[in-house]
């Protein structure tokens, strides 16, 4: 799967949607075991959440745009298929939950190419659920400092601190992907099926249980006029950096 959502693969509603519908049409057809995830912007995975659902929108598409964000969230990390995630360029927070979504993440060795949850540099906070899939990952404190610096790795860091499983040459990103899911391949399908829904079921449940609470309490937070502001200003400093 190939996301190619120019010029920074930025998730906005249209493009969940569509990933959305990728995904379980993969599901949906039995001769599909297996994803590789990976992007098809040069030197960019993704930049995560498009800012621009989450500024200056109304409070019904804040809930639309969350709920979205949560489901494409759920289908990616309870997904009965395996997937692997061919990391090919910068990767911030929503793009990065995506990864750590996977059941095994390659990234290209480029140090340009950090990733992690980048919220606070923004002045937001990643929910719980995002928390929950980067502690998985990491360990709690790792993703404490983390998450409290906003911190992106670069791979030799993302390696060391467990937020990838491989660092390989930018050209063999997708033969190393290719490679290590044959491993996975190899198991009893129920049986990895089985144990990837026993790890991940209870912090999927979390959300599920909340769901409804998440999406108001998301829609109470970004509509705030300090959060608005705050996402204004990242978002001129962004298209400063080219002047
Ligand atoms: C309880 C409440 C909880 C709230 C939780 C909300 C959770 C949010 C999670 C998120 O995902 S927030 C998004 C975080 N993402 C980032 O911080 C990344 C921002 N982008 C960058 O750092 C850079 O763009 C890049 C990815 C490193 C690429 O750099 P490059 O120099 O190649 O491109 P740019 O010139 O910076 O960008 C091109 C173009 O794209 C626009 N853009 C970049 N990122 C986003 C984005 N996330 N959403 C929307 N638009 C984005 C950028 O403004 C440029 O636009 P222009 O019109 O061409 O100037």
């Amino acid at each position: 799967m190939k996301m190619r959502n120019p010029p920074v693969n930025s998730l906005s509603l249209e493009f969940l949607t569509e990933l959305l519908i990728s995904l379980e049409k993969l599901e949906s057809d039995k001769a599909f075991h297996a994803i590789i995830l990976t992007s098809d912007c040069p030197g960019i995975f993704s930049a995560g959440l498009d800012l621009m659902e989450m500024c200056g929108r109304d409070p019904t598409h804040y809930a639309e745009y969350w709920k979205a964000v949560q489901e494409l969230w759920l289908r990616f990390y309870l997904s009965h298929l395996v997937v692997i995630s061919a990391i090919n360029g910068v990767n911030a927070a929503g793009g990065c939950l995506l990864a750590l979504s996977c059941d095994y993440r390659v990234l290209a060795d480029n140090p340009k190419y950090a990733m992690g949850l980048n919220e606070t540099l923004l002045g937001i906070i990643a929910p719980f659920w995002f928390k929950d899939t980067l502690v998985n990952t990491v360990g709690h404190r790792t993703a404490e400092r983390a998450l409290q610096l906003g911190l992106l790795f670069p791979p030799a860091e993302a390696l060391q601190v467990g937020m990838v499983d491989k660092v390989v040459p930018e050209d063999q990103v997708l033969s190393a992907a290719r490679s290590e899911l044959a491993q996975w391949l190899a198991i009893p399908g129920h049986a990895r099926q089985l144990t990837k829904s026993l790890m991940r079921k209870p912090t999927a449940d979390r959300l599920l249980k909340e769901r409804d609470a998440d999406i108001q309490n998301f829609v109470r937070f970004i509509s705030r006029d300090a959060i608005q502001k705050a996402l204004r200003v990242y978002l001129e400093k962004l298209k400063q950096k080219k002047t």
